[in-house]
């Protein structure tokens, strides 16, 4: 016999975040980056992080992606504690996250098709497909990004910026991941690039129905992309909400940070010009 769910059980079900960490906590030497982040990534909407530099916002995705192992804290995808999980059980959770990290971290030495190619074999989509089909594979992923066959031959350092984030997000697509992280993917990229990028960010998450968290400083992308925004500030999330409201939280610290203000509960200590510094 079949269950069905009452309403309020099926309401539960849909308010499970995709990602939900609590407690999440690393120092490294002594030196605590991470102090107990509390964050919860709905499912198939954008998430947005922005922080200061060095507040550990980079460190944060890879505790999540499995590359550091955080101190203490919990981090579960659907419900599953991705830490406490055994290890083949981890690599599958993993596997459905794709990653397009700062500056695309392409491979040099290779051309634009075997790094996507080798982004297909990373989550073992190459398994039961012959070398053509997973030719075929990646050509898909560069047209899903706007790229054209044409590029597939060439090296990353014979594409522009914006090319290279294009060619790293048709990486991170490879394997169908269901979570995308993005790493800062407009820094460098002028701003008609840059609303390329968050348009395709935008076309993951309404097309492809991807749950999206995204580490920018952008904050003309953090409007564009953002459903939900939060901001990594002493180790902690001190703020989370709606992203059209962002601008006008009401707290001190993400109001000074937003509008890049100087005055205000931030230090900013030398990084403050004094007339002296102005020659
Ligand atoms: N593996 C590591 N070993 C030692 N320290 C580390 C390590 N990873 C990160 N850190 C430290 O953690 C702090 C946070 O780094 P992280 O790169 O996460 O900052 P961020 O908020 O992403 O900054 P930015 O916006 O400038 O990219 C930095 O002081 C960095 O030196």
């Amino acid at each position: 016999m079949t269950t069905v769910p009452s309403p309020s059980q099926q309401t539960a079900a849909n308010d499970q975040p995709r990602l939900r960490i609590r407690g999440l906590k690393k120092a490294f030497n002594g030196r605590t980056i991470l102090n107990g982040i509390d964050l919860d990534v709905p499912a198939g909407q954008s998430t947005v992080i922005i922080g200061g530099s060095g507040n550990g916002k980079s460190l944060l995705l890879r505790c999540i992606l499995g590359l550091i192992e955080p101190d203490a804290g919990t981090i579960e995808i659907d419900g599953e504690n991705i830490i406490e999980a055994s290890r083949s059980r981890r690599e599958a959770l993993l596997r459905r996250i794709g990653m397009l990290f700062q500056n695309a971290a392409l491979f040099d030495s290779m051309s634009v098709l075997d790094n996507i190619l080798f982004g297909l074999r990373a989550k073992g989509s190459d398994r039961n497909k012959d070398h053509a089909a997973q030719e075929q594979e990646a050509l898909h992923l560069l047209e899903l990004v706007g790229l054209g066959p044409h590029v597939a031959p060439l090296n990353p350092a014979e594409l522009s910026g914006g090319m290279q984030k294009r060619v790293g997000l048709a990486r991170a697509l490879a394997g169908q991941p269901d979570i995308l992280f993005f790493d800062e993917p407009t820094t460098g990229l002028d701003p008609i690039m840059s609303a390329v990028i968050d348009g395709l960010i935008s076309n993951c998450v309404t097309q492809l129905g991807s749950t999206a968290l995204t580490i920018t400083h952008d904050m003309t992308s953090v409007t564009r992309i953002g459903d939900h925004a939060a901001m990594l500030y002493g180790g902690k999330i001190i703020w989370q909400g709606p992203a059209e409201t962002l601008m006008n939280s009401g707290n001190p610290i993400v109001d000074q940070f937003t509008h890049g203000r100087l005055e205000g509960p931030i230090p900013t200590g030398n990084l403050t010009a004094t007339p002296t510094d102005k020659r």
